[in-house]
């Protein structure tokens, strides 16, 4: 791919996590498993090839650099494509009976609207250097250069009438802890405004066009204590997303709002919903709320249900402790989910203090040589008598068989290197002649199938109402996160350009590095 002229330091900072390699003012992706260098070629197009080249050395390339930065986080609307009057909002918490009250005019006094021309900032630190750690750099001087985002939450004027509003909402992907936290609050937040009619679409995208899947209506009532258990209420599912069939399926049932909860995948999902949307000029709002353990969504600073996944993954990292630790020469070995990052190992590992090794699919490594996992393990066994391992999922796949197998939503279906690592360890103690107790714990489901945590049920509870609150905003094709502590909507395409991933030059992995003790394992 060729290398727009200058270099985009930026984004050569962000791609050398992948391998990078620059051959003349050519750009090449390598190193690592295939996945990693897709990931890779897509910031090389999304940077390269669909942005516009900025000239350090013309004095105003920083005003390019935000004219192009707002331009790409401006938030969609219905009014770009259909002709439609704001109304005052029906939204106010001075209201003592709104449901009755809801066509009353607005409580002036009351300061708890967000000004459409609010922002908050995205990027916080002014790093001195390119070589400070973690340093996300635009220029080879790393300019401070301000990039704000458009704050979420209620707005003064909206674009529905309430009363006639029929709003769906939709839960996509995998399990996540919260999930029927923010589904209850996307009702109750719908009531406060005045909706009556509210309706769950049954097990993600194909509950728009399998027959006996039918609509499940919601209100206060029903959904009152859901999230007291785990899971979700409306059921999920992977696969099956045909854009078109959705938009037919969204025209027919009426909808005005359709409130899309999943990860990367169903976000896609979403964009192309409101794009089809936006095609046929239809006056429905698509707004996606960020739903995956494994936090892997660029800008957010983290997303629900990680939380709680990195606090259910201790009880098995303390069982894996507790067997070595007793065990003689015991090895105990963790397998976390995350299939591209490595967060909820890297942070469970930080949480729990008691690992030794900690890998991600991030950070490569090598097993066998003097500078392999195997021989630092036999070290961990040789001075403290027992060593506590926690893997990540997508870690280490280039040393197993790949299948080339999907799921249902296309994505790679993984070998199991829990397993292989487990093997490899117990075989390499058997050739050296040392004893050695491997403990295998493998809690996968256990991290996912849980009721969220306290402070992932407030983030749920934040990104529900905001979700709302974005709709009636007349916005479409956006998402609702926290992006330094604030809370913001993005358009979707932002947030999905790649999977987010640990950066191996964050303070927070060195941190990790710090934690454990690791060596370097190349
Ligand atoms: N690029 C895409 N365009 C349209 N729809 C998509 C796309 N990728 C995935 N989908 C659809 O989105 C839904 C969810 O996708 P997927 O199973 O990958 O889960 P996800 O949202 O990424 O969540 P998880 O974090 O659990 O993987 C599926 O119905 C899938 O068909
Ligand atoms: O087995 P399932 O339901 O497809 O989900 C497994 C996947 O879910 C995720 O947690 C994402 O939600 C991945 O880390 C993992 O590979
Ligand atoms: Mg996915």
């Amino acid at each position: 791919m060729a290398l727009a002229s200058p270099v985009d330091y930026a984004s050569i900072i962000q791609l050398n996590r992948f391998g990078l390699l620059s051959c003349g003012n050519r750009l090449r992706c390598i190193g690592y498993e295939k996945k990693t260098r897709a990931a890779c070629q897509l910031v090389v197009r999304a940077t390269f090839v669909d942005r516009p080249k900025l000239d350090f050395s013309n004095p105003n390339w920083k005003k390019q650099f935000q004219e192009d930065f707002d331009r790409r986080f401006s938030l969609p609307h219905l009014t770009d494509v259909i002709d439609v009057e704001p109304r005052p909002t029906t939204f106010s918490l001075k209201s003592r009976t709104p449901l009755e009250n809801i066509s009353g005019s607005l409580e002036e006094s009351w300061n708890g609207y967000v000004n459409d021309d609010d922002r908050a900032l995205l990027k916080v630190i002014k790093f001195a250097s390119s070589t400070s750690a973690g340093a996300d750099c635009i220029d080879p001087d790393c300019s401070w250069v301000e990039q704000w985002v458009h704050r979420a939450g209620p707005r003064k004027q909206i674009y529905f009438e309430p009363q006639c509003v029929k709003a769906g909402i939709v839960t996509c992907g995998g399990l996540c802890p919260g999930l029927n936290d923010v589904i209850r609050q996307i009702v109750l937040t719908l009531e406060k405004y005045g909706v009556k009619n509210i309706v769950g679409i049954q097990h993600g995208f194909r509950g728009f066009f399998e027959d006996h899947l039918s609509e499940v209506p919601l209100n206060t009532h029903v959904v009152q204590n859901i999230n007291l258990a785990g899971g979700s209420f409306l059921g999920v599912s992977r696969g099956g997303a045909s854009i078109s069939d959705i938009v037919d399926s969204i025209q027919a049932r009426r909808l005005d709002m359709l409130f899309v909860l999943g990860g990367n995948g169903t976000h896609a999902g979403a964009n192309a919903i409101h794009a089809e949307c936006r095609k046929r000029k239809l006056k429905v709002s698509i707004v996606g709320v960020p739903k995956t353990i494994d936090n892997d969504i660029l800008l957010m600073d983290k997303t629900f249900g990680f939380d709680t996944a990195v606090e259910a993954a201790q009880r098995a990292i303390n069982s894996a402790y507790i067997e070595a630790h007793s065990a003689f020469h015991g090895i105990g070995l963790v397998k976390l989910m995350g299939r591209s990052s490595g967060f909820i190992t890297m942070h469970a590992s930080l949480s729990s203090g008691q690992v030794d090794i900690c890998l991600i699919p991030e950070v490569p490594f090598t097993l066998d040589g003097p500078n392999g996992v195997l021989r630092h393990v036999e070290h961990l066994i040789e001075t403290k008598g027992f060593a506590l391992i926690c893997i990540a999922e997508g870690a280490g796949q280039e040393y197993l068989q790949k299948s080339n197998a999907t799921d249902a939503s296309g994505n790679m279906i993984l070998s199991d290197i829990g397993v292989h690592l487990q093997q490899k360890i117990k075989s390499h103690f058997r050739e050296i002649g040392v004893h050695s107790d491997v403990k295998y714990i493998d809690p996968t489901y256990m991290l996912r199938a849980v009721r969220a945590n306290a402070s992932d049920a407030i983030l749920c509870t934040v990104l529900g109402q905001n979700a709302v609150h974005g709709a009636f905003a007349g916005f479409s094709g956006i998402t609702t996160g926290v992006c330094n502590t604030h809370n913001v909507y993005l358009p979707i395409p932002e947030v999905i350009k790649t999977p987010r991933l640990v950066d191996p030059n964050s303070r927070m992995w060195h941190r990790c590095l710090t934690s454990t003790g690791q060596p370097d394992f190349h």
